[in-house]
């Protein structure tokens, strides 16, 4: 063995080395046919931790998601057909935005992974209609309709970099998503010129007379809100405020993820987002109540980098340290992760 030994069963072997062999044989032995010695150890071996669940019924191997994000060719020229192929190798679901620079139709012919589709509503209800449709016939599994958008939030490094707005392909031939606003954000100038800011409850009526897709609703931060949106027959709920990038002094998603899950009462699951960097934050969301997360901003990180790879080495990361914190807190399953894990801001104002 070279080096210094890095773990317990490595010092049999030194010890192995040392000892009388009647000494050695001694210590190591076991009873008769030494049966239960060796199942001793191979029984912790069967055990795994499994952090694989069910999203709306589709399997995954964690309750990770990808976060629907735009314009994944800004941040690496194969744009949301290589985040796609990272999240079917690495067997999570891809959420994909209306707003992305690969085709609906691309993404659904590049992988196998379970693919839901982010909406937003724009002025010209044919178009979005007719984006549903597409995903559907497309094999999406779900709509993800974002309800904090109505307008773009103020976005002041967007405004300093008169940030581009390119021509998105899915809408090459219905309608020019190429703003020029020579005094700020092109994609502000984007958002205010197509998206439509009287986005109201009844317009997730006007949603599912159109799709027979479940639909989940992404951008609730209050108990009001996901009351309403239970009444109105939503598939499960997205607690977010859009990575922050919406409006300023809302609260931390993590905050309010308690409060969204307690009215919930399970009538619908209730997924969270927003600021999800460690495999410890995913533990603290499900504790809270959350079936899964969704990952915005690491993900478009490990595009960036490193394309395909790099998304998939995100999600691994995340993996890897979910496994390790429901380990070390003696979780075998994601069932088992409950309120009684964590202890939260609230807990501790009480007892002060
Ligand atoms: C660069 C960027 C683009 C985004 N684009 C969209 C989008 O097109 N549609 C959408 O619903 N949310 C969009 N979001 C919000 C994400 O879906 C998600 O709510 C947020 O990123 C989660 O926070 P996190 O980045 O801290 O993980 C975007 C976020 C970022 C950072
Ligand atoms: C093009 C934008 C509207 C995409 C978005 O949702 C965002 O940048 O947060």
């Amino acid at each position: 063995m070279a080096g210094e030994p890095v773990n317990v069963n490595e010092f049999q072997e030194l010890a192995r080395q040392v000892l009388l062999k009647m000494y050695y044989d001694y210590y190591t032995g076991g009873a008769e046919d030494q049966q239960t010695l060796k199942e001793n150890v191979e029984a912790f071996r069967r055990i795994t931790i499994d952090m694989s669940t069910a999203i709306l019924g589709y399997k995954t191997s964690a309750p990770i998601m990808i976060a629907p994000t735009a314009m994944h060719k800004l941040a690496h020229p194969e744009g949301e057909v290589a985040t796609a192929r990272a999240a079917a190798a690495s067997d999570v679901i891809m959420g994909l935005s209306y707003m992305s620079t690969c085709t609906v139709e691309e993404v659904a012919s590049s992988c196998d992974a379970v693919r839901f589709f982010q909406i937003y509503v724009y002025k010209r209800r044919d178009i979005t209609a007719l984006m549903v449709q597409r995903a559907e016939r497309n094999g999406f599994k779900a709509i993800i309709l974002t309800a904090d958008t109505p307008r773009l939030g103020r976005r002041e490094a967007d405004i300093k970099n008169k940030m581009v707005a390119p021509q998105l392909k899915n809408f090459e031939g219905l309608i020019s998503t190429e703003y020029v606003n020579d005094n700020g954000s092109n994609i502000e100038a984007l958002a205010a010129g197509t998206f439509d800011a009287s986005l109201c409850w009844k317009d997730i009526a006007w949603l599912k007379s159109i799709t027979k897709l479940p639909i989940l609703i992404k951008g609730v931060l209050t108990s009001e809100d996901a009351i309403k949106a239970v009444e109105v027959g939503v598939a499960g709920i997205i607690v977010s405020n859009h990575g922050a990038r919406q409006l300023d002094y809302t609260p931390a998603t993590i905050s309010v993820l308690e409060e969204v899950v307690h009215v919930v009462q399970d009538k619908v699951p209730v997924f969270f987002d927003g600021g999800v960097r460690r495999g410890t934050d995913i533990f603290k969301a499900l504790a809270l109540g959350a079936k899964a997360v969704l990952i915005g901003r690491a993900v478009v990180n490990g595009l960036a980098a490193k394309g395909e790879h790099g998304v998939k080495q995100v999600v691994e990361m995340l993996k890897n340290e979910l496994e390790l914190t429901m380990a070390l807190s003696g979780c075998c399953t994601i069932n088992d992760i409950t309120t009684s894990h964590v202890k939260t801001d609230k807990e501790i104002y009480c007892r002060m």
